[in-house]
């Protein structure tokens, strides 16, 4: 195995009851990089994250996170892996104040890293610094997925997981959100992107692939599927 994978997801089938979604797709992350999943609407997107992350039962494969065999994992183990989940709808709670939802998120990285303080979370988003004794419920859902973002990274990941972070949102929000995606990127901690803006994705990821009912059909550096003529026909675009 690569040793620098920090995924390496083979052969995924993943089923809901008797509807079979996933038909032995792959997935590789490496440390530090930015993939993009891409895949038009039921693809199956959603359902490859979730199977990564534990949290469909029904499930065959090869699952490796961090070296480690994850394919019968739980959600809680993936977590304390290194991976944070921002989902799709957030994942604030809505009953404790802006600064109470990140306080509580913090903790050290599994090799102790520390650097993403609640100063820097601040800095990163100054919208959440004026909104501090605010209730998650009261957030605007721009803000909401801010925090969800804050939160993430407040427990210093070795990978972020963003389910469609920008949609249903106002476009100054979508590009403040793309513009952190770009800072994480930076920082070093590897992400995985679903989003309706594949240009966005892929301007803003290492490598891409693309779903197409379950299966991946293109896979490769953003460039190289950015410039796929067939790019255009599996987006439906
Ligand atoms: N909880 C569920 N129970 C049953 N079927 C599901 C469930 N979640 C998703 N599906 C089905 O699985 C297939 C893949 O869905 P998935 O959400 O993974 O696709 P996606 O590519 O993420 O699309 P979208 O952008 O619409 O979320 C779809 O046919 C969907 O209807």
């Amino acid at each position: 195995m690569n040793r620098d994978l920090i995924v390496d997801a083979r052969g995924i089938h993943a089923w809901y009851g008797s509807s079979h979604v996933l038909h032995g797709a792959q997935l590789q992350i490496a440390r530090g990089q930015t993939v993009g999943l891409l895949g038009r609407n039921g693809m199956g997107k959603s359902t490859l994250i979730r199977t990564l992350l534990g949290h469909v039962a029904q499930r065959d494969g090869h699952i490796t996170l961090f070296g480690k065999d994850a394919s019968r994992f739980k959600p809680h183990k993936v977590a304390r892996l290194g991976v944070a989940y921002v989902p799709e709808g957030r994942g604030v709670f809505p009953n404790l104040t802006v600064r109470e939802n990140l306080v509580m998120a913090a903790r050290r990285g599994v090799d102790g890293r520390n650097d993403w303080s609640f100063e820097r979370v601040m800095a990163t988003f100054p919208r959440l610094k004026e909104r501090l004794t605010n209730l998650g419920a009261q957030l605007s859902g721009g803000e909401q997925q801010m925090l969800s973002i804050g939160r993430a990274l407040m427990t210093h990941p070795e990978l972020i997981v963003l389910d469609e972070a920008t949609e249903g949102l106002a476009p100054l929000i979508v590009a403040d959100i793309w513009r952190v995606i770009g800072e994480i990127r930076k920082s070093g901690i590897a992400t995985l992107i679903v989003d309706r803006d594949y240009r966005r994705v892929l301007a803003h990821a290492d490598q891409a692939l693309v779903l197409q009912k379950g299966q991946v059909l293109l896979q490769g550096t953003a460039e190289d599927v950015a410039n796929d003529p067939a790019l255009s026909t599996y987006l439906g675009v």
